[in-house]
This record gives structure tokens, sequence and C-alpha cells, in this order.
């Protein structure tokens, strides 16, 4: 047991050059230093040419023997080397040599997968540095063995299987975790099977596509976990069951949102790294109802005017791709419509943060751990039937006529706004950012878009306020009828005298609709709620020390 414990240390070669190699339990890492060759007196080219390097390096701070060092956590296998490589070192080594995979960071948040080859002198040493790096893996306990894949092969540039069956399985086989892959063959069939599907033998659900994409498959995990424990969805207040099982995300869509918030970067092998290594992130999710009926869970941008009138826009032009959302913003930005309606919300708790703050949420963020600890003290309340106390202060009442109203979950950052709608939104501490977006000129509108792009503040801007919630109600000033939905609205205002076609009869529209997650809502009149860390996801938020 003593002798677990204790670092190995071996002369091992790594392309032909002598290195010191440790594999330190107590750290627990791997790590290698090339061996600088003994000084003699006898001067061979070699020497001269490693001296010189040496001295190259130091005044260039270059020299490349430094430590390279691994952490066990993001070793991703060991394998021992099969005969590739050229004769001579094959002859020399005795065939006997490893190779290790390991997660590399590159630039900007981008993982790699690299590799590095042990040639050893001898087969038992060889043997026991497999042996001791695999018995290493195997303590790491939250990586997963079998995962339950779903890909949309139209989400996109229609390439999610392609980039599954290149990018991502091999890396799995590579890491040894064995998968049950479904190609979705209809909108909604991801959703319904999880409904269905024996979860247990799984340790993950991976989505394979877009924000639309990750959002069928949390509907089916956290209707199924509802559906399980007997929690009626419909009620806005009840408590709801949290998802034990990690989500993962290949990005493979449009925006790419929930990937993008919080990995850093939309990346397909970076997240299948993530994936094995059995990274953790809480998340937290909206619940949206309208008049005690569930409509949607919501994780990225919940967005009433400019957002959902580019998402009712752009769905007529699927076709379109990825690019469907810059053709429809431009009209929307151009038709510059508003929309009446009253607010109400409560502010969240000062301890959690403001959307003005400088400082954005990263990984291992302390905002979001303190709620790691109030959400399990809720819980566990909540299990022995205690009395909650809630320290949510007054309802904050707006009415007004809006451009847009956006309900951040998250910071929303994505490739086509790298900070996001809110950058000082959290991703588990229990809040919304909620912006509101007064009636404003078109210059001041794209004053306040343009900020989605570049570093000023968006939200520094006369016409627009933001607050940082936990719940909120909408209606709109031509608030529906109980059951009527949204369609009938519009025809009976607009039918006498427009066609739908608003450029032409130059009125106003009466009702946008809700944008959660990039698809439609029903109903306009809504009741937001945030659920703290209902779900969680194979990430880890993002890392402050990236690569520049
Ligand atoms: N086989 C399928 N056929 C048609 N639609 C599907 C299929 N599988 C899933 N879908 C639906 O396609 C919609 C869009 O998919 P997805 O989110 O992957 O791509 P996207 O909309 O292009 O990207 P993003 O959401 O990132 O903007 C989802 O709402 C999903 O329900
Ligand atoms: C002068 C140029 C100004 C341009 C301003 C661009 C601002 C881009 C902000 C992008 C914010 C994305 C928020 C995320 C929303 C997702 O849940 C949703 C589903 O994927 N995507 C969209 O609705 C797609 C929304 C796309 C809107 C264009
Ligand atoms: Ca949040």
């Amino acid at each position: 047991m003593e002798s677990a414990r204790r670092p190995l240390v071996s002369q091992l070669w790594v392309k032909n050059r002598r290195n010191e190699a440790v594999l330190d339990p107590e750290r627990p890492a791997l790590s290698w230093k090339e061996l600088q060759p003994k000084s003699g007196r006898g001067l061979c080219l070699a020497r001269v040419l490693h001296r010189a390097r040496g001295l190259i390096g130091r005044l260039t701070e270059q020299y490349p023997s430094v430590c390279h060092s691994v952490p066990i956590s993001e070793i991703i296998a060991v394998e021992t080397e099969q005969k590739r490589y050229n004769s001579d070192t094959w002859q020399k080594f005795n065939h006997h040599a490893f190779t290790v995979h390991y997660a590399q960071r590159a630039q900007k948040h981008c993982w790699r997968c690299s590799a590095v080859t042990f040639w050893c002198k001898d087969e038992e040493l060889c043997h026991q540095w497999i042996q001791a790096i695999k018995k290493l893996l195997e303590l790491q306990t939250s990586r997963p063995k079998h995962l339950l894949v779903y890909i949309n092969p139209y989400g996109g540039k229609q390439q999610g299987k392609q980039i599954y069956e290149q990018k991502v399985a091999p890396l799995f086989s590579l890491a040894s975790i064995t998968t049950d892959v479904i190609v979705t063959e209809r909108a909604n069939h991801a959703k319904d099977d999880l409904f269905e599907v024996n979860l247990e033998k799984y340790d993950g659900v991976i989505s394979v596509g877009g924000d639309g994409m990750f959002s069928e498959v949390m509907h089916g995990l956290i209707g199924r976990m509802q559906k399980d424990s007997s929690i009626d969805q419909n009620n806005p207040s009840a408590p709801l069951a949290p998802c034990n099982l990690r989500i993962g995300i290949i990005p493979a869509g449009s925006t790419d949102c929930i990937c993008y918030a919080t990995v850093g970067i939309n990346d397909p092998v970076t997240s299948a790294l993530h994936i094995i290594i059995g990274d953790l992130q809480h998340m937290d999710v909206c619940s949206v109802h309208h008049n005690n009926t569930f409509l949607k869970y919501s994780v990225s941008l919940l967005g009433y005017g400019f957002y959902g009138d580019v998402l009712k826009d752009s769905e007529k032009n699927r076709w379109m791709g990825p690019t469907r959302y810059d053709f429809s913003g431009f009209k929307t930005f151009l038709s510059h419509h508003y929309y009446e309606g009253t607010v109400s919300f409560q502010q969240a708790n000062q301890t959690l943060g403001s959307p003005r703050d400088k400082s954005t949420c990263q990984s291992g963020c302390y905002i979001c751990k303190q709620s790691t600890q109030e959400v399990e003290e809720k819980r566990k309340r909540h299990h022995y039937n205690l009395e909650e106390t809630e320290d949510d202060g007054d309802w904050k009442v707006i009415r007004g006529k809006f451009m847009a109203i956006n309900a951040a979950n998250m910071s929303c950052a994505c490739p086509r706004s790298p900070k996001g709608l809110s950058p000082a939104a959290h991703l588990a501490a229990g809040t919304i950012d909620l912006i509101l977006v007064r009636r404003c000129s078109r210059l001041n509108f794209l004053r306040h878009l343009v900020r989605h792009k570049n570093q000023d503040d968006q939200f520094d801007l006369a016409f627009v306020e933001v607050y940082r919630v936990k719940t909120f109600l909408f209606t709109p000033k031509h608030s529906e009828n109980e059951d009527t939905d949204n369609k009938d609205v519009r025809k009976k205002h607009f039918n006498q005298i427009c066609n739908g076609n608003h450029s032409s009869c130059g009125c106003n529209h009466v009702n946008s609709i809700w944008n959660c997650d990039g698809e439609a809502l029903d109903h306009a009149a809504v009741e937001v709620r945030v659920h703290c860390q209902l779900i969680k996801l194979f990430a880890r938020g993002i890392e402050e020390d990236s690569k520049p």
C-alpha cells in the first residue's frame, strides 16, 4: 500500500533523448524532463549542438528542456506502443514503449489531444509504468464509462454526424468509453426517447447539435426526473427534482451559445476532452409558465421583442444554416419594432453580485460555489418538510415600451458575441439578468447592439436597464385571453387592416414572441423562475489562464 503512494521515477527515452520520468500519486501528475548529457572531455558534434541549443534557449527563454507535467486528471489513456516506429528505434529499445495521450491546452480555451511515447530498456519497466498509470486513471471516479449520444443531423451546417464520427468517436474509443448512438429522425425524437430509455446504465447523455438540440435533451431529462419523482411541471412554484446525469454538448449548431459560455469555445474536440475527463459544471434552469401551464425550460436566452422577432423571421430561412440569423437580424433591426407591456420582478440578494460587475463567472466561481451550499441545504430542508426562509425583496413593476426584453440565465457568450448579452451573468448562482431595452431611436439601438461585439458596456446607455432577479412576470399590453394563443391575438388585431406583412401597412406589431433558447413560445404572457443548479454539464466554466 505504502509503495503505491511513492513516486515512480525512471529514466525513459522520449524521441531518442534520455528523460527522467516521474509518476507522483501524491500530486497526482506525470512529469518528464530531458536529462542533460554528462559533461565529458571529448566533444562530439551532438554535445556541441546540445550546448549551443541550451545557450540560444537561455537567451531566447525557449530552451526546450523544460519539465513537462500532466495532471493525472487530464490523461486520456495509456497504451502499449505497437510497432509503428522506424526499425532502429524499435530495435534499440527492444520493442518496449508506451504512449500517454493527454489533454493539452491550445489557444483561447481550445484543448487538443496530445501524445508522448516513452521508450524503455526492458519489458518489466514498461509494464510497471503502464500498470501504475492505469491504476491512477482508475481512481478518477468522475469519468464516464458508458454514454447515450443523440445526434441531430440537421442542426447548424448539417455536419453533426460527420463531426461526431470523425472528431469525437475516435477519442471516446481511445478513452475506452462505450456509447449508444442515436441519430435523430425528427424533432423531439431525443426528448421523447429520454422518457422511455433505461437511464441507469448511462453515466451521461451527449447532445450533438446546437442550442435547440441541447434544449431537447435537457427537456427530456428534466421531464423524466419530474415524472419519476411525481412532480407536476405545471405548478410554477414546485421545487423541481435535480438531474444527476450530466449532459455533454458536442457543438454542431448555429449559435452553440450553451457550449461556448460553459467551455469558452465551440469546438467539438475540446468538448469531447471535457467529457472524457469527467468535468462537472452545475447549471441553473429557468422554467416558463403561462397561466399555471408549463411552456418550456430555458438555460441561455429568453428574449422578447428583438430576439423573438429575429427567431420568427429566421425560421423561414432554416435552409441558410447559421447565416439565417445574420440575415434576419439585419431585417429585424431595420423593421425597428417596439412592444408595450409590464414587467414585474424581485431583485436577487446583493451577495449574488450585480450584472454591472466587472468580474465574470469563471471556473470555480465563488458566487456559484456559495449557491451550491445553499441549494444543498434547501433540498435537505425540503426533503425533511422543513419551512422555507425566503429573503427575497419587494416586487418592482415596470410598465413601458420596449425594443427588447432579454432574460439571460448565463452570459450567452457565443462566436457572434464573445462577451455575451450579459457578460457578468453566472452559470449556477440561481439568478437571471433581466435586460430591458426601452423604445429608442434606430441609431441608439444600433449603439446597444454594436456593444455586444466590442468591449464597451452595453448597459451604460440611458435607455437600457439591467436587474439581477430570481423570478419575473411579463404581461403584454394586449394580453391574451386564457385560451387564445399568439396567432389568435394577432388575427384579432390585424386581420381587418393588415395581412401580416407589416412593412407594407406601416402598423406596429402588437405582440412579439418569446425566443426561448432559439425556440418560439406560444404565449407572450409568461411567469419565469430560476431553479438553481437543476442540471449538470460535462464542462468546467471558463478558465482564467487560457493561452491568448
Ligand atoms: N432529425 C431531425 N429532423 C428535424 N429536426 C430535428 C431533428 N433532430 C432534432 N431536430 C430539431 O432541430 C432543431 C434545431 O437544432 P439545433 O439546435 O441542433 O441546430 P440550430 O438551430 O441550427 O443551432 P442553434 O440552436 O445553436 O442556433 C432543434 O429544435 C431540434 O429539436
Ligand atoms: C452591428 C452588428 C450588431 C450585431 C449584433 C449581434 C448580437 C448577437 C448576439 C447574440 C446573442 C445570442 C444569444 C443566444 C441565443 C440562443 O439561445 C439562440 C439559440 O441558439 N440563438 C439565437 O436566438 C440567435 C440570435 C442571433 C441574433 C443575431
Ligand atoms: Ca444563471
